[in-house]
């Protein structure tokens, strides 16, 4: 939920607003779906309390309006959704816990913890001690690594416009773009227009989000807040990002795929070799022992993506207990045992058009090596099987055979339970 969306054009909360918000995610919740709230607006509401006629230029303003808002903003929060008895927790997050294996294993389980304890987290950046250098900035992109650290099935991203527009959107004649199913879809069009100039991020911010989350294997919708029922619905408004298409084995790769977009065992070790820096490695080595760190697996992970067209968790290296097993887990169920694989194979779907083929891999293939999106952007281990290594037995030749997943294998997984961020 974006600034501009919460607070009224002088500045200050919109109750009205944020009530009609709640009412949509507490019937939500009703129909059984379990909910993460990423809210902005705490440099917003601060502004009022303040005396500060417009959002400050300078970092240490921005944070004190921060201090001051973000405990009305979640005040505000926790009356309105007593309403209808539900707990809210808050939760505030830094760059740092998405970007280090430790923290971000702790946020997840706290998100964890808070879901299974019936708890709707609302989760805002730590807006007070975030410095320039490591803050998200804008809460689109923290939605969408919140929407992976908690393997959501969607992620609805709300603002004052309904969806991504062909030209200016205050423009009579601009028309909103319903779907997007490439990221080349996207090129060339203009997503600089000036916003409310509450928010901090704009519509690039979002559309990047809505990228990282799709690679993720996580659907998007980009729509006005005004229609969040509507979207937590499945009712079509806004812009629609599908999910990242899961390769489709031989052929239906990334075009610049080698070996038809399948990857040895051998290959995989290649590439971890190369980007570790460490030799001698098997199968059986677990990543998290030879010294991997997050940068290592989202390098990994981006290049086994561009070879195989896959979206893969990041995280899912460290916890599969082998290389071998999170290379299992890349293969599903097709994979045939030995070290030359099969085809990668498996459907992602969503409720709002069913099941796709299109494939949005392209839109950042890359584009975040290196940089920290790719680190954890993924999360969607429920519908495609992928997020998590898969139980395999390494054989002593090195080769892959799979195995019945022990029953406590699978928790943590999503199951039948929805989740939106
Ligand atoms: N191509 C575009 N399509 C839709 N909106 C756009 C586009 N380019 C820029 N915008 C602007 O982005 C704004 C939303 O971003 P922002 O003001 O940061 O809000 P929020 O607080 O919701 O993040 C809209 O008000 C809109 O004017
Ligand atoms: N985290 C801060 C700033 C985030 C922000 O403005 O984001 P957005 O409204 O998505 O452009 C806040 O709560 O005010």
């Amino acid at each position: 939920m974006g600034s501009s969306s919460l607070t009224t054009a002088s500045g200050g909360l919109d109750a009205e607003r944020l009530d009609a918000l709640v009412d949509a995610l507490a019937a939500a919740r009703a129909r059984g779906e379990q909910l993460v709230l990423v809210s902005s607006g705490a440099i917003a509401a601060g502004l009022a309390p303040l005396g500060l006629a417009a959002r400050p230029e300078d970092l240490a303003h921005q944070q004190a309006a921060a201090s001051v808002g973000q405990g009305l903003l979640i005040a505000r929060y926790t009356a309105s959704f007593a309403r209808y008895g539900i707990r809210v927790g808050q939760v505030l997050l830094t760059n740092d816990d998405m970007a280090q294996d430790d923290r971000y294993g702790n946020a997840r389980r706290t998100l964890d913890a808070l879901l299974a304890l019936g708890v709707l987290p609302v989760v805002n950046e730590n807006d007070t001690t975030a410095t320039d250098e490591i803050r998200f900035g804008d809460n689109d992109r923290l939605a969408a690594l919140v929407a992976g650290l908690v393997r959501a099935d969607r992620l609805v991203l709300l603002s004052d416009v309904d969806g991504v527009y062909d030209a200016d959107p205050r423009l009579p004649g601009s028309r909103r773009i319903p779907e997007v199913r490439t990221g080349r879809e996207l090129d060339g069009l203009d997503l600089s227009f000036p916003g409310s100039g509450l928010g901090s991020g704009g519509m690039a911010t979002k559309v990047a989000a809505a990228r990282t989350a799709t690679g993720a294997g996580i659907t998007v919708r980009l729509t006005a807040a005004s229609r969040v029922a509507d979207a937590l619905a499945g009712r079509p408004c806004g812009t629609l990002f599908h999910a990242a298409a899961v390769e489709r084995g031989a052929g239906a790769g990334d075009p610049a795929a080698g070996a038809g977009g399948r990857v040895t065992g051998a290959e995989f070790l290649a590439v971890v070799a190369d980007v570790t820096g460490r030799s001698g490695l098997s199968l059986a080595d677990a990543f998290h022992d030879i010294g991997g760190t997050s940068l290592q697996a989202m390098r990994i992970c981006a290049r086994l993506r561009r070879r195989t067209g896959v979206p893969l968790l990041p995280q899912a290296l460290f916890e599969s207990a082998t290389l071998g097993e999170f290379l299992g887990g890349l293969f599903g169920r097709e994979f045939g045992g030995g070290e030359s694989g099969g085809g990668v194979h498996g459907e992602i779907g969503d409720e709002f058009g069913g099941e796709h083929t299109a494939e949005y891999r392209g839109a950042d293939d890359g584009a975040h090596e290196g940089g920290h999106d790719g680190a954890h952007e993924g999360g969607h281990d429920g519908a495609n099987g992928l997020g998590r290594g898969r139980p395999y037995e390494v054989l002593p030749e090195g080769e892959l055979r799979g195995r019945t997943p022990a029953p406590d294998s699978t928790a943590g997984l999503c199951g039948g339970v929805r989740r939106a961020a």
